[in-house]
């Protein structure tokens, strides 16, 4: 008796996937591997993937586009919440693996699976997010993880996979693991493990070197509705097409990389090439927009949620309560957060030049120091003399 009988593989195509599944078969008694290749706007022809897990001895091969809810439902709230990790890292993948876990749990409920695999390392986050999130789904399903317990190299998983007609990559593969969405590329491994180096051109795709950029600057204008992007220099622009409009337009400025030393969940520090440049930009343009639109308080508090927000993505808990409490939380202060920011594209940067709101709350006969100015200036010393209290007590004692 196997581990399993029917086994939905969250498949990406490569060679650790497709070894599972004569893996899954041979090693582990499974007899059906069915396997699901999410089409997250990778930008990869997805008909010879799916083709390759036949080929691979898959009983079935299922390829589901998830793109309009990969951001309507994961990148939209993520910038309503300004997730970045570490104050760097705006989560493209982590975004994208509770999507792919969601899609898995469908999948084997449909085709009456008894359980789901991925073909995760036992070193990173990703296999957290997946065995996470699917339990949250189903907590009576089981999870596979073959690369997490075959300790194969990867010369050796190749072999194997030869062995079942697998086979091995025909163009020199590349020297880095990378994984890409439509929110930006997560790049790894190669001469990037040593974090004294600079990383080489060729890891990037998204954005341009500062040098190939415009010798111009470039203005976008981002409109928000409740916190969601809805339109680009005036346009309205449904959910994909602004982001790959915006990943362009920014990328092209050099703008949205991002080097980075990460801690991952697991305890160790990984260095991280990230382009993101949709997602860099709309989470600045969207706390602009903020600053204008909410008051101090909730602004204030908001930044201490988003924090811990940025942490449950990244560590697996986007099924969980707390995530779910802070949604509420963050859905309430968005009601107001509409309008539109300027920004300027220039070597590498974007810079915030202009924000309007009809929901603004900055008061300009307020904040002049020209005629118009109708603070009560005099009324500020009581509200110090007050303010000061307890400090003119505390300054008191300590002289005494
Ligand atoms: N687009 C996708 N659709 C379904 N599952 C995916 C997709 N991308 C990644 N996965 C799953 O996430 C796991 C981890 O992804 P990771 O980027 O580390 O591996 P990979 O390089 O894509 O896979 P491989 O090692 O086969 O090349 C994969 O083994 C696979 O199970
Ligand atoms: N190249 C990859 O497969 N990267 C996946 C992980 C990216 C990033 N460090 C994360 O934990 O989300
Ligand atoms: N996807 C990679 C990296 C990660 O999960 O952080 C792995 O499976 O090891």
């Amino acid at each position: 008796m196997g581990r399993a009988k029917k086994v939905v593989l969250a498949y990406s195509g490569g060679v650790d996937t497709s070894v599972c599944i004569p893996y899954l078969k041979q090693e582990w008694g499974v007899e059906e591997v069915i396997t699901l290749a999410a089409d997250l706007g990778q930008g990869e022809e997805l008909e010879p993937v799916r083709e390759k897990a036949l080929k691979s001895g898959a009983t079935e091969s299922l390829v589901v586009n998830v793109q309009e809810s990969f951001i309507k439902d994961y990148a939209f709230p993520a910038i309503q919440a300004n997730a970045i990790y570490e104050n760097r890292y705006p989560l493209a993948t982590a975004l994208a693996r509770p999507l792919i876990a969601k899609a898995l749990v469908e999948a084997a409920q449909k085709y009456e699976a008894d359980a789901v695999a991925h073909g995760c390392t036992g070193k990173g986050n990703d296999q957290v997010r997946f065995d996470v999130a699917v339990t949250a789904m189903n907590p009576d399903l089981k999870i596979l993880a073959p690369a997490r317990e075959w300790g194969m190299s990867r010369e050796e998983t190749i072999a194997y996979g030869e062995r079942f007609g697998i086979p091995s990559p025909v163009k020199k593969s590349s020297p880095y693991s990378i994984d890409k969405n439509l929110l930006g590329r997560s790049i790894e491994a190669g001469v990037l493990e040593d974090p004294s180096q600079e990383p080489p051109e060729e890891v990037y795709e998204m954005t341009k070197a500062i040098v190939d950029t415009p010798n111009e600057p470039e203005y976008i204008e981002i409109g928000f509705v409740k916190g969601i992007p809805a339109t680009l220099n005036g346009e309205s622009k449904n959910p994909i097409e602004l982001i790959s409009k915006l990943n362009q337009l920014v990328g092209n400025h050099g703008v949205g990389r991002i080097d980075m030393i990460e801690n991952r969940l697991v305890g160790i520090k990984s260095r991280e090439i990230y382009e993101s440049p949709a997602m860099v930009a709309l989470i600045q343009a969207h706390r602009d927009l903020e600053s204008l639109t909410l008051t101090g308080d909730v602004t204030q508090y908001k930044r201490g949620i988003e924090e811990t927000y940025s942490q449950l993505i990244y560590n697996g808990l986007w099924f969980s309560p707390l995530k779910a409490a802070l949604d509420a939380f963050i859905q309430q202060t968005q009601e107001r957060v509409s309008g539109t920011v300027r920004m300027k594209l220039f070597k590498g940067n974007a810079t915030i030049v202009g924000r309007r709101s009809d929901n603004s709350l900055y008061n300009p006969e307020m904040a002049t120091y020209g005629a118009e100015d109708r603070f009560d200036h005099k009324a500020a010393e009581g509200f110090i003399y007050i303010w000061g209290m307890p400090t003119r007590i505390w300054a008191g004692q300590n002289n005494s």
